[in-house]
């Protein structure tokens, strides 16, 4: 049985650099956003968000989040604008979350953690795919929402609901016409630097664009994230929490606001 790599004591975060040499490099994600250090830079375009409901598929459990994927073989869901160059398809979304409430995110802001981050993944078209992208220096962008806890989030709970049917690793449902837009919140200020997957292959190949502004999410909604397992049908169950990287060293990067 391989030690694949997850979030336990013995194939976690830490040991990640053992079979993933990128995690020693110099432009690792997450990172702790220090707001007073990210300059704001007028240069920065709005973001442009096209997301059309027709285009999502399905949602999986791949044993460390779970995931909406999207067919992304045209130009109907795509970013453009903000800090990228050109035109980015959107492939996934999916969520990082802890084992309560006081922990979960990936980034930090000024060292706070939030329960939830959600983590929407586009590829540039100036690639054929998101597989070719993904080891590319310009080749992803990742669009970074904090789930904040208050008030019962409808949008997200349509998500949730469809959870019952991938409680173990590998399982996979239909999961059509949502429209990932409603998981926006109003504002689309958001910080920006160059860095990485959070997940081996940790490949730096990721434009972060990390939103200013929160979404919630209740407590209960939390424990529906919680009810899901890291282990496959018939394993012995592993609750399916922790699934975060820990910040990792700016090592001399800039980050950038689009805001003042
Ligand atoms: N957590 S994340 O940086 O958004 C992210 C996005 C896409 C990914 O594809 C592989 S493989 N690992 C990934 C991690
Ligand atoms: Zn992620």
């Amino acid at each position: 049985m391989s030690n694949a790599w997850g979030y336990g004591p013995t194939n976690g975060p830490d040991t990640w650099m053992e079979r993933f040499p990128n995690a020693k490099g110099l432009r690792q994600s997450p990172i702790n956003i220090v707001t007073k250090e990210a300059q704001f830079d007028p240069s920065l375009k709005p973001l442009k968000i096209k997301y059309d409901p027709y285009n999502s598929r399905d949602i999986l459990n791949n044993g460390q989040s779970f995931q909406v994927d999207f067919v992304d073989d045209t130009d109907s869901s795509t970013l453009t604008g903000g800090p990228i160059c050109g035109t980015y398809r959107l492939n996934q979304f999916h969520f990082h979350w802890g084992a309560s409430d006081d922990r979960g995110s990936e980034h930090n802001v000024d060292g706070a953690q939030f329960p939830c981050e959600l983590h929407l993944v586009h590829w540039n078209t100036k690639y054929s795919s998101f597989r070719e992208a993904a080891d590319k220096d310009d080749g992803l962008a990742v669009i970074g929402v904090f789930l904040k806890i208050g008030a019962p989030n409808a949008q997200l709970q349509k998500v949730l609901d469809a959870l019952d049917f991938v409680k173990t690793k590998g399982k996979q449902t239909t999961f059509s016409n949502f429209d990932a837009k409603t998981l926006l919140p109003h504002s689309l200020d958001y910080w920006t630097y160059e860095g990485s997957l959070t997940t081996p292959p940790l490949l730096e190949s990721v434009t972060w664009i990390v939103l200013r502004e929160v979404i919630s999410v209740s407590s209960v909604q939390m424990a529906k994230f919680r009810s899901l397992f890291f282990t496959g049908e018939g394993e012995p169950q592993i609750s399916m929490v922790d699934n975060y990287r820990p910040p990792q060293l700016l090592q001399g990067r800039q980050v950038r606001a689009s805001f003042q």
